[in-house]
């Protein structure tokens, strides 16, 4: 069953965790509304995120903008630091005690750290938005992981693209503590992270997903349930499975329009006036005309998901060698060390096949 949002999440809103039976409910109460104490079984929401890349700042920053009250960690903990100063927390470790900072830097002369295991034990709700699977699962499944933090009464809501084993490896981890798991990739990028636009994949614990839901709708347009943990996985993987595709297909016909004497930024505009037109084709052509390639999303991550796809298909014996075609031009993408630019950089292999044979 696929169900839409319709909730305003641009209101300053505040979320109390209200205890009902055996599940946490939140309810958005106004920031301007008078001060009368709130009821006794009301405490603040905690949300915890955990990976601040591209996508995961933004996220998170939207949820900081509306009032949530979140904590963060960051591999690489600097990032954590804009947000920190936006009002996110940081928890600093030191085996048995835990204080909250507000620098990522502070107690590092001390030997404090951080965790994902201290976000997951301070926090109701905790969200993951990390690279790839192995990511997801050292952050979820290591040493000081996030599962280590979980119990009863929790929940854990992995955003990163990963394949649906490793998302039910995570899935079982989590519920093994009595939390409940949501797999939720989205569709959208950095612009529509920041803007509070992206689309929801979600699967598995449906009350996460209720419990959730407010906070999908801070970061989101839409939200689709998909069922069981695996669901979400693979729409995503499909869903960028055709993305990497028309990119590469886009890449040959702007190559191919130049090399015939034709101006490619006139096919982008009689592209974004016919029945193939996509909002992409019309963001990305003008920049990969002039050769540009501002990361947006990251190359070396779609031929990720180009890679879990067809892996994905492999495990039904359903054909794909589009994607497969188009899988072998971004691994020859990433050789060419166009790792960490725009997945639009796709088209300078194409360029280095041509070079290759003039
Ligand atoms: N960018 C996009 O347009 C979209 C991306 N996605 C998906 O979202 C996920 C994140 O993407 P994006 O934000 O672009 O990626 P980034 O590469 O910008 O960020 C990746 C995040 O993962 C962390 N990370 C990587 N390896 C490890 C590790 N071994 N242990 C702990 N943390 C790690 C990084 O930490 P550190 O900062 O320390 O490197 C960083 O926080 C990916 O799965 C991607 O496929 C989905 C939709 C759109
Ligand atoms: O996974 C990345 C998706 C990017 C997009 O949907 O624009």
């Amino acid at each position: 069953m696929a169900m839409c949002s319709s909730f305003c999440p641009r209101t300053p809103f505040r979320f109390r965790a209200i205890k009902h039976q055996n599940s946490l409910q939140f309810k958005p109460f106004s920031t301007h509304a008078s001060s009368t104490s709130p009821p006794k079984d009301e405490t603040p929401a905690r949300i915890g995120f955990l990976g601040l890349g591209i996508m995961g700042s933004p996220m998170a920053q939207n949820l900081i903008k509306s009032g949530c009250d979140v904590t963060v960690w960051n591999r690489t903990k600097s990032k954590c630091d804009p947000l920190i100063s936006l009002g996110a927390k940081f928890i600093l470790w030191l085996g048995c005690i835990s204080v909250l900072s507000m620098s990522s830097s502070a107690g590092g002369a001390f030997g404090y750290k951080s965790s994902p295991e201290e976000v997951a034990a301070s926090c109701d709700v905790t969200f993951a938005m990390l690279a790839d699977p192995e990511s997801a699962v050292d952050v979820a499944c290591g040493k000081h992981g996030a599962a280590s933090g979980m119990r009863s009464g929790k929940g854990y809501v992995d955003v990163s693209t990963v394949d649906g084993a490793t998302s039910k490896l995570i899935s079982s981890q989590i519920r093994s503590t009595g939390a409940l798991f949501l797999e939720a990739p989205v569709s959208g990028s950095k612009k529509p992270a920041e803007d509070g636009q992206l689309i929801f994949l979600t699967a598995g614990d449906k009350s996460l997903y209720e419990t959730a839901a407010p906070f999908l709708d801070i970061m989101g347009k839409s939200r689709f349930y998909l069922g069981d943990v695996g669901n979400g996985a693979a729409m995503k993987l499909v869903v960028n499975m055709i993305m990497g595709s028309m990119m590469a297909s886009f890449s040959e016909g702007l190559l191919l329009s130049e090399k015939v004497g034709l101006d490619p930024s006139v096919l982008v505009e009689v592209i974004s006036q016919g029945a193939i037109s996509a909002p992409m084709y019309s963001m990305k052509g003008p920049s990969m005309v002039q050769s540009l390639y501002p990361t947006a999303f990251p190359l070396k991550h779609q031929q990720k998901d180009l890679r879990l796809a067809l892996g994905l298909a492999e495990s039904v014996s359903q054909p794909t060698p589009v994607a497969a075609a188009a899988n072998e031009l971004y691994k020859v993408a990433k050789s060419h060390g166009l790792s960490d630019q725009d997945f639009s950089a796709v088209i300078e292999a194409l360029k280095v096949k041509l070079q290759q044979r003039t």
